[in-house]
């Protein structure tokens, strides 16, 4: 276990540049969870921690000790990947052992450690099978086996559920969350799938231009996003947002200086009085339905209602806002308090 400190990171690729000023303090058992659109530079951040890619400046502590240019084998983390990258030829066991007899850990102690991870997520029958041999989630529950025997003091997790389907996602990603809670371990999590950052997460990096966009809870970025990025970012549906001067904007009294509102799906309902609006789709989910409600001037408002609602594509609804709910952003995207 340990904290893992990030000060003033930047890291170009020619003229490109990845990582803006970046600094982050992750505490000592924390599960942190890097999101942002693609490109916005979660895995070069996540690849320059384990050291797998240098920064062209700033420090990268682990555990108090400057790490930034020491080779990734000496940092003492281990990374699960994407693609789980476990070699093909070796059985399971084989693949958990092959860290271990690099680090020289003693023959009884990897055996102990091996079968200690395999009970943890359940792999004990089958330690003798190769990969092939294996289905997409044993794969990577063999993956992250190999990063526990190596007892790292950090984990680190690049989009590790993203090739398996949704129900063997939602699977692993409650044993990881269980997993973390078991061992009490330093986790940073690489995702673009923010129902898992969401979930997951005790703290959210939202990244947006190789920049740090807000640092918060789940709820803290769910309920009070800093900026129209983080607002639009977080949650699904995404907030509505609309100009505050439009047809529908312009019925609200606001702050000065408010350029946009938003407001969340669920904060908006249908009722005998309110804005008027058209809906154009409406997807049914089951436990919930989306209706896409065309509210003049070009503005879609998306509302969220339960799955058992009679309303139709095409019929006129009246769309009441709970003002309370509201957000105002200023013409530079940030939250106006
Ligand atoms: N080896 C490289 N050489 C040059 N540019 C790179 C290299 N690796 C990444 N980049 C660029 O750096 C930026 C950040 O990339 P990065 O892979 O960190 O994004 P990401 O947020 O992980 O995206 P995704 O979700 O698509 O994986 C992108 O513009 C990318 O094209």
């Amino acid at each position: 276990m340990a904290t893992v400190e990030l000060s003033k990171i930047n890291k170009y690729y020619g003229d490109l540049h990845a990582l803006k000023n970046v600094s982050l303090s992750v505490a000592d058992g924390a599960f942190v969870v890097f999101v942002g659109p693609s490109g916005c530079g979660k895995s070069t951040l996540l690849r320059a921690i384990a050291g797998l890619e240098g920064v062209s400046n700033g420090t990268i502590n682990i555990d108090g000790q400057d790490v930034t240019n020491l080779e990734p084998a000496d940092r003492d983390l281990s990374m699960v990947f994407q693609s789980y990258a476990l070699y093909p030829h070796m059985t399971v066991r084989a693949n958990m052992e092959f860290g271990m007899k690099v680090n020289r850990i003693p023959p009884a102690e990897r055996k102990a450690r091996i079968e200690e991870a395999a009970q943890v997520l359940q792999l004990t029958e089958l330690l003798e099978r190769k990969p092939g041999q294996l289905s997409g989630g044993q794969r990577q529950r063999v993956a992250i086996g190999r990063s526990i025997v190596k007892n790292p003091k950090v984990f680190l997790f690049d989009e590790p559920l993203s090739n398996l389907d949704a129900k063997l996602r939602v699977q692993m990603r409650i044993e990881l969350e269980a997993l973390h809670k078991e061992l009490d371990a330093t986790m940073i999590y690489v995702t673009h799938d923010q129902v898992e950052a969401m979930t997951m997460a005790d703290q959210i990096v939202v990244l947006n231009g190789g920049r740090i966009e807000q640092v918060g809870s789940p709820m803290d970025l769910y309920h009070a996003p800093a900026t129209e990025f983080v607002a639009g970012f977080i949650g699904s549906p995404a907030m509505n947002i609309f100009s505050a001067t439009n047809a529908l904007g312009a019925d609200f009294a606001v702050p000065s200086g408010t350029s946009k509102l938003g407001i969340r799906p669920e904060h908006v309902q249908l009722g005998d009085t309110g804005h008027a609006g058209i809906i154009r789709v409406k997807e049914k989910l089951g436990s919930e339905s989306y209706l896409y409600i065309m509210a003049g001037d070009d503005t879609q408002i998306v509302v969220k209602t339960d799955g058992e609602d009679s309303y139709n594509a095409g019929d006129t609804v009246n769309m009441i806002f709970r003002e309370n709910r509201l957000h105002h952003f200023d013409a530079d995207g940030q939250t106006l308090k």
